[in-house]
C-alpha cells in the first residue's frame, strides 16, 4: 500500500550533528570569524544572545498555535493560510502554514489581518521587526568577516523599503505511524514536513518550539538532523561561491506538533545581485554567476520544483 503522504524512500544515512553557536555578546572579531567559519561549514549556524525578547516569540508563538488550532473551514478563509501544497509547482508536504510579506511597511500592516485577533498581528509585527534587525546585524558582521569595505553591503537589501522579505509560519501536526519501514533508523519518522530544497533569499532567520525535524544535508545521501533551538541560518548568493545555500528539509514527529517560523530576507525585486568585488581573489579570479536582480531570480525559482538546483542557471559559463 501506498503511504498517503510523501515518506523519504531512498536510502539514505543519517547522521545527527552539532551546528556551531555563535553568541552575539562576544568580542567582535570573534564573532565575524566565526561568523564567516559556519556560513562557509555548514551554512547553518544558532545565534544565541540575539537580543530578541523571550516574550515576543512566546506570545508570537502562542498566538500562531491557537490560529493552527481552528478549524479548517476557518483558516482556509484566510488567504496566507496553505495546507499540503508548496509553491506552484505540484510539490506537497505534511504541513500547514501562513505566508505574510514581510517588507517594512506590510509589517504594519500586520495589525489589521483580517479575521485575525489583535494580539496575532501586534505579536507578529514585534517578532518581524525583532528578526529583521537581527538579520541585518549578521548581514553586517558577515561582510566584515568577509573582508567586505562596505559593510552594509548585504544589509542594505533588506533594510530597503521595498525589499522583497517574506515570514513563513510552518506547522507540522503530528503523524503517527507503527510501520516500521516509516522509521528511520534514531527510531523517528520518515515522513516528510516539508521537501528538500535550498532557500533562495540572501539569509533566512528559522526557529522552532522544541520539537525537532529540521535536517540539513552537507553531503549528498546524508542527512544530518538538528537538535531543535532557537536558530538562524544563512544562505548567501553573493559571495561568488564561498557560501553556498545548503540544502535542507523538515520531517514531522510521531508525538508532538512542531511548528517553525521562518523569516527569509528578500531584497527589492530590481536589486541587482552581484558579488562585492573583494569576493573575486586569486582562487576564484573571475565572477562565477552573472548579475542579476532578485525579480529574474525568484522568477526562475517559483517557476521550478521545490528540490530543483536553480542558481547554476545563472553560473558564468
Ligand atoms: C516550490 C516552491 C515553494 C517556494 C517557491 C518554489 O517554487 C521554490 C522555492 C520555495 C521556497 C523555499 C523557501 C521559502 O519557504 C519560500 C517561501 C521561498 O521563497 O522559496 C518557498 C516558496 C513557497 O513556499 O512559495
Ligand atoms: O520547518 C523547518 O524547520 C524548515 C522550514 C523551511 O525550510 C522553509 O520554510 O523554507
Ligand atoms: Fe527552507
Amino acid at each position: 500500500m501506498v503511504a498517503p503522504f510523501p515518506i523519504s524512500t531512498r536510502s539514505e544515512k543519517i547522521l545527527p550533528i552539532d551546528l556551531p553557536v555563535v553568541d552575539l555578546t562576544a568580542e567582535r572579531s570573534m564573532v565575524t570569524k566565526l561568523i564567516v567559519k559556519a556560513c562557509e561549514e555548514y551554512g547553518f549556524f544558532n545565534v544565541i544572545n540575539h537580543g530578541i525578547p523571550r516574550d515576543t516569540i512566546a506570545e508570537m508563538e502562542e498566538t500562531a498555535f491557537d490560529f493552527f488550532a481552528k478549524p479548517m473551514a476557518q483558516k482556509k478563509q484566510l488567504a496566507l493560510y496553505g495546507c499540503k501544497n508548496i509553491g506552484f509547482n505540484g510539490d506537497m508536504g505534511e504541513v500547514e502554514y501562513l505566508l505574510l510579506s514581510a517588507t517594512p511597511p506590510s509589517i504594519s500592516h500586520f495589525k489589521n489581518i483580517s479575521n485575525m485577533p489583535s494580539k496575532f498581528s501586534s505579536s507578529v509585527s514585534a517578532y518581524t521587526e525583532g528578526v529583521r534587525e537581527l538579520a541585518c546585524e549578521i548581514l553586517e558582521l558577515m561582510a566584515e568577516g568577509l573582508g567586505v569595505p562596505d559593510t552594509w553591503f548585504f544589509s542594505r537589501l533588506i533594510r530597503e523599503v521595498d525589499s522583497d522579505s517574506v515570514l513563513r509560519f510552518n506547522h507540522y501536526p503530528p503523524i503517527i505511524l507503527n510501520n516500521k519501514d516509516c522509521k528511520d533508523n534514531h527510531n523517528h519518522t520518515k515522513v516528510i514536513g516539508f521537501g528538500e530544497h535550498s532557500d533562495p533569499q540572501i539569509l533566512t532567520i528559522l526557529r522552532s518550539n522544541d520539537v525537532g525535524g529540521l535536517q540539513i544535508s552537507l553531503q549528498d545521501g546524508v542527512w544530518n538532523p538538528v537538535a531543535p533551538d532557537p536558530s538562524a541560518f544563512c544562505v548567501n548568493v553573493m559571495t561568488n561561491g564561498r557560501f553556498v545555500s545548503v540544502r535542507h528539509r523538515a520531517m514531522t514527529n510521531s508525538h508532538k506538533s512542531r511548528m517553525s517560523v521562518a523569516y527569509f530576507g528578500g531584497p527589492p525585486l530590481d536589486a541587482c545581485i552581484v558579488a562585492p568585488p573583494v569576493m573575486v581573489t586569486p582562487e576564484r579570479p573571475s565572477l562565477l554567476f552573472k548579475p542579476f536582480t532578485w525579480a529574474e531570480y525568484k522568477k526562475v525559482t517559483y517557476s521550478m520544483r521545490l528540490g530543483e538546483h536553480r542558481i547554476d542557471l545563472f553560473r558564468s559559463n
